[in-house]
C-alpha cells in the first residue's frame, strides 16, 4: 500500500489554545477514513492545514511523498465543508460549474445523476435553498470531483436521516467504482462505523486512538461481573473504564480476544458484551488511557 497522504509533527495554536499537538497521521492510497473527536479537538483545524487554508505553526504534510510548502494546495483533491451557502446569489448548476474548473477528473453525467438523486435543483439560486440542501451541494462536488484525495468535514450536517444513508450508500457504491482516498469528519459517530475502514480519535490535539475498524469491532468490549473476578480478569488487558456498582464492577476495555478469555470470562461470570463504536468513543473520553 502506498501512502497518499502523512501529516509529520503537525502543530497548530491560536494564541494559548493548542489545537493540534505534534500530530503524526498516515493516509494510505484507496481507503475511506473517519475522524472523530468531539467539539474543539482539532479536526477543522487538521483539515484546513491539510487543504491550505491555514498554516500550521510547525511540521510537514507530504502527498504522495511529496512534501508541501506552505499554504500549497495537493494536487487533484477536493475538500468538501459548508462553503456553499457563501455562493448566496449563485445558481446550483453555476457552483458546480465552478467547482468543475477545479477538478480534472470531474464528471458532469454524475453530477446531474446526484443532482437528481439528491433532489436538487439545478437552477435555484444557493440562497434559496434549505441548510441541508445547501450542504447537499458540497456533497455532490465532493463525489462528481473523483478526487484521488477528497477530505469532507461534517458532510451529513443538517441532512435528514434519509439523505445521510443516501448519502454514505452513494459514496460507497462510487468509492467501489473509483477507489480513492477519503477523509470524512463527523460528530455522527455510529453512522460512520459501517463506512470507513479505519478510524482516528482526536482529542485536545492528539490522536487519541487509530485503528481499522475491523479490529475495533474485535476489541472494544464492556465488561460486568464481580468486582475481584473483573480485576482478575483485566490485569493484563488495556482498561479504558472502569465503575463500581454495589459489588460488582463495570469495565470498558479495549483488547482482542481470544477464545480462552471468553471461557474464562465465563467461568468467572463475568458478562461480555461488544461496544459500539460511539460507546468507545464516549468510555475512551471519559476514562482516558
Ligand atoms: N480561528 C480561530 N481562532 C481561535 N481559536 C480557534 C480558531 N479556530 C479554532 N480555534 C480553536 O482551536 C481548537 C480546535 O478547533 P477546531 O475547529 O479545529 O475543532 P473541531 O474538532 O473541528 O471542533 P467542532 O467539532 O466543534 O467543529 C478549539 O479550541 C477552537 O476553539
Amino acid at each position: 500500500m502506498s501512502i497518499a497522504l502523512a501529516c509529520g509533527n503537525l502543530t497548530k495554536s491560536y494564541g494559548t489554545i493548542a489545537a493540534l499537538r505534534n500530530l503524526d497521521l498516515q493516509l494510505e492510497e484507496n481507503v475511506i477514513y473517519g475522524l472523530l473527536g468531539r467539539n474543539g479537538a482539532g479536526k477543522t483545524t487538521l483539515l484546513n492545514i491539510i487543504a491550505g487554508g491555514i498554516a500550521a505553526d510547525s511540521g510537514t504534510i507530504q502527498v504522495n511523498g511529496k512534501r508541501l510548502g506552505k499554504r500549497e494546495l495537493p494536487e487533484n483533491f477536493c475538500y468538501v465543508r459548508d462553503q456553499y451557502r457563501h455562493f448566496g446569489e449563485a445558481r446550483v448548476i453555476e457552483a458546480l460549474q465552478v467547482a468543475a474548473n477545479f477538478h480534472p477528473q470531474w464528471d458532469w453525467n454524475y453530477a446531474r445523476e446526484l443532482l437528481d438523486l439528491f433532489l436538487v435543483d439545478p437552477d435555484k439560486k444557493i440562497r434559496q435553498l434549505s441548510r441541508g440542501t445547501q450542504s447537499l451541494i458540497g456533497n455532490i462536488v465532493g463525489l462528481a470531483s473523483r478526487a484521488s484525495l477528497t477530505l469532507y468535514d461534517e458532510p451529513v450536517l443538517g441532512l435528514d436521516v434519509l439523505m445521510r444513508e443516501r448519502f454514505y450508500k452513494t459514496l460507497l457504491e462510487d468509492y467501489a467504482n473509483h477507489p480513492r482516498t477519503i477523509l470524512l469528519s463527523t460528530h455522527l459517530i455510529d453512522e460512520i462505523a459501517p463506512v470507513a475502514e479505519h478510524i482516528f480519535i482526536l482529542e485536545s490535539g492528539s490522536l487519541l486512538l487509530q485503528d481499522d475498524m475491523e479490529k475495533i469491532r474485535m476489541s472494544a468490549y464492556l465488561l460486568r461481573g464481580n468486582a475481584e473476578a473483573v480485576a482478575s480478569f483485566t490485569e493484563s488487558k488495556r482498561v479504558l473504564y472502569h465503575e463500581a456498582y454495589g459489588r460488582g464492577t463495570l469495565a470498558a476495555i479495549y483488547e482482542q480476544l481470544a477464545d480462552t478469555d471468553f471461557r474464562q470470562a465465563r467461568e468467572l461470570d463475568i458478562s461480555i458484551e461488544a461496544l459500539s463504536l460511539q460507546k468507545l468513543f464516549l468510555y475512551l473520553i471519559e476514562g482516558g488511557l
